[in-house]
């Protein structure tokens, strides 16, 4: 043995050693596996010694050189080179040396483990307090994401702990994963093991159950000592501490109210009462997702899951997580079960747009292995570079082709899924807004009916009524702020832009197939398209607005009347400037000198006032806010366009306007709504209302 940290002459961009005090095996300057110069030892786990290298291409790595007497599966370890993600440490290698020692390559990292942030707190207050909340979300959503990754592979970490997360510049990143499932768990342990280990270890892993729950486990208890400073189940043995895993019940009282439920949940001893997936963990968090953080869920991804992982993955997490299969069958036979809150991303990544970011990816990835000097880096960026610009005269018309059809493709697709997918918590905006939605109205559901009961961990008694389950969720949805509401109602806006432009598509192809196309023949569509939209827009405004409340119903049909005559003024003002003819179909119910003479003219063509009367009558007559309700019954109810159209035939009889127009007007904002609004599916209230809670 060499005691090594203390003569080491690192880089000067090498972090100060963490352990100077520990005997290595390996000293600084010596190459190992052929092509790394040690640099110094970082620290000893319970698999062996960690070191800080240098490959000869001049790439920082941490190498963790197994325990001798350590029965290692290689094959198996090398399983997760496969996995590529932001939040996972990765792992470049794993070899034996010429005396068939056993050795793991894998990214250094250069920052702090949670372990020593943990340290480093408590060392600065006097009892026990938990970090700062944008640090306990900073983490944990970075854990979240990377061991949601891992199990969307398929692969359980097993070893959860602080020590095994780490702040990459800012990144966290999950390491240390699917090593303990290669590695005999009989041989280890030996000296370094220490009784913190046992504090993340679910109770299960005793019986030999290693499935994906231990890893929610161990994640509640992190949660739990993020929040407060301390771990629930604490003790002076391994053995204390195993027991109180088993028996005691953990003490929630310290825990902010927002964050007991999951933990109880997570905590649970019975691992199929515990959320099934990080996606369902992260739901009952009062938590907006990281941006562009997309959770597997237990059943809605799976394909996708298979995707990132080879079959020989599979088979051999076939054959390792057999008792998991066990435990989960057990687990669907258990009375009473809580059901898992699935709420996923309605929509799949499209193919191609999952392809190119795999390629660019991958790139990266290729690129930051490159095992070449900075130099010939360079020359082969300039290379690269060169070989764009020569081909810029055929790549660009390429590109902005593609850009034409794909585009459209894309959104359309979106749009196609939005309203297809079964199992949707729907959001009118992009994915990210699909999970705000998602873990505000389960996480905060849940919680509120906690703080509502008074009950405070997850044992239920009767599931709330339907009224109930409205009330909660509109509770929750009143939680959220201003910004939130207005940046969703802008997304709601640009859908139902999208979707304007598409309707006047399809109308104005299908009106004029006989004609001749002319700005003429095209401005009614246009029109048409420009009003349906502004309507639609003004409504999703209130609609955002009172999501949140069942409302005053006088006051909302006074202020829709409102909103309505806008939409007449504009309609007006834009028939004008688009010099839409304005007396079409307008003689056919009502002579037009019956008309007044304050609403039309002596020819039957509306004044603003009528197009005004009309509309303000058809908002406040059908409660044309109902459609944009989230808690509406179904997405898209082509009743409730048949009333609307309906409807506005029925006004047109007292106050006319152009027809068909106004009919197709009053259909297309109710369409175009009902698309780009958000949505909670009733099967989900009715899934939140089977949580016994
Ligand atoms: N990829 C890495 N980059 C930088 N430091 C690392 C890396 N992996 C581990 N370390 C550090 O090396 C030390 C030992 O790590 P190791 O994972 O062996 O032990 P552990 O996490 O304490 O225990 P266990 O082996 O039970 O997971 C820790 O201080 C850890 O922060």
């Amino acid at each position: 043995m060499v005691a090594v940290a203390d003569t080491v002459t690192s880089p000067s961009h090498a972090p100060v050693p963490r352990f100077p005090d520990m005997n290595f095996t390996h000293a600084p300057n010596e190459l190992v596996l052929d092509r790394y110069t040690i640099q110094r030892g970082i620290g000893m786990g319970g698999f062996g010694e960690v070191y800080f290298a240098i490959s000869k291409a001049g790439k920082e790595v941490a190498l963790k050189r197994i325990q001798r007497n350590l029965d290692v599966e290689l094959r198996g370890v090398s399983h997760c080179l496969n996995l590529k993600h932001n939040h996972l440490v990765s792992l470049h290698d794993v070899c034996r040396d010429q005396e068939d020692q056993a050795w793991v390559v894998m990214e250094y990292v250069d920052g702090p483990n949670l372990r020593e942030v943990f340290n480093q707190h408590d060392a600065a207050s006097t009892e026990p307090t938990g970090l700062p909340m944008q640090e306990i979300k900073r983490w944990f959503q970075g854990m979240a994401a990377g061991v949601d990754h891992l199990h969307g592979a398929g692969l359980v970490h097993r070893d959860l702990k602080p020590g095994n997360l780490f702040d990459d510049n800012g990144v966290i990143k999950v390491g240390d994963y699917g090593l303990s499932k290669f590695i005999s768990a009989s041989h280890r342990g030996g000296h370094t093991e220490s009784v913190g280990t046992f504090h993340y270890m679910a109770p299960e892993i005793g019986r030999g159950q290693y499935g994906r729950e231990i890893d929610i486990y161990a994640m509640g208890v992190m949660l739990f000592e993020m929040l407060t400073g301390r771990t629930p189940f604490d003790g002076e043995t391994p053995q204390e501490i195993i027991i109180k895993h088993l028996s005691a019940q953990p003490d929630l009282s310290s825990v902010p109210t927002p964050y007991r439920n999951c933990i109880a949940s997570c905590l649970e001893k019975d691992p199929s009462l515990r959320p099934s997936d990080v996606g369902s963990m992260m739901a009952m968090l009062p938590w907006e997702n990281a941006p562009g953080v997309y959770y597997y869920a237990s059943t809605a991804n799976e394909a996708d899951a298979r995707e990132a992982v080879s079959s020989q993955v599979r088979a051999d997490n076939e054959r390792v997580n057999q008792a998991t299969a066990k435990a989960n069958a057990a687990s669907q036979q258990s009375p009473n079960p809580i059901p898992p809150v699935t709420l996923r991303n309605p929509s799949p990544e499209e193919p191609i747009a999952r392809a190119v970011r795999n390629s660019f990816y991958d790139l990266n990835q290729w690129w930051r292995n490159l095992e070449r000097s900075p130099g010939s880096k360079f020359v082969i960026v300039i290379a690269a570079a060169m070989i764009l610009l020569i081909n810029t005269h055929w790549l660009l018309p390429m590109l902005s082709l593609v850009g034409i059809f794909y585009v459209p493709y894309y959104i359309i697709r979106h749009m196609v899924l939005q309203i297809s997918d079964p199992d949707t918590v729907a959001s009118s905006g992009p994915d990210s807004s699909v999970n705000h939605y998602a873990q505000q109205h389960a996480g905060q559901f849940t919680s509120a009916v906690n703080r509502d009961l008074n009950r405070p961990t997850s044992i239920p008694t009767k599931p709330p009524s339907k009224a109930q389950v409205q009330q909660m969720l509109r509770q929750s949805l009143s939680t959220r702020s201003r910004i939130t509401q207005a940046a969703e109602w802008t997304t709601s806006g640009m859908i139902s832009l999208i979707v304007a432009a598409t309707l006047l598509l399809i109308t104005s192809v299908i009106g004029l197939r006989n004609t001749t196309i002319s700005p003429m023949a095209l401005s009614p569509y246009v029109w048409m398209a420009c009003v349906v939209w502004i309507g639609s827009f003004g409504l999703l405004g209130l609609g955002k607005a009172w999501e949140s409340s069942e409302g005053e119903g006088l006051v909302r049909r006074l202020t829709s009347a409102f909103l309505g005559a806008g939409v007449g003024v504009v309609a007006y003002l834009l028939a004008d400037a688009l010099m839409v003819p304005m007396d079409m179909g307008l003689g056919r119910d009502i002579d037009a000198t019956s008309l007044p003479v304050s609403f039309y003219q002596s020819s039957g063509v509306p004044k603003a006032a009528a197009m005004m009367a009309h509309f303000a009558l058809l908002f406040g007559l059908l409660r044309m806010w109902k459609p944009v309700d989230p808690l509406r019954r179904a997405r898209l109810s082509l009743w409730a366009v048949a009333v609307a159209v309906v409807g506005e035939w029925v006004v047109h009889q007292i106050i006319p306007v152009p027809q068909p127009a106004g009919m197709l007007i009053a259909g297309g904002i109710i369409v175009m709504t009902q698309m780009s609004a958000p949505w909670v599916k009733a099967d989900s209230v009715a899934t939140l209302r089977a949580m016994k809670v």
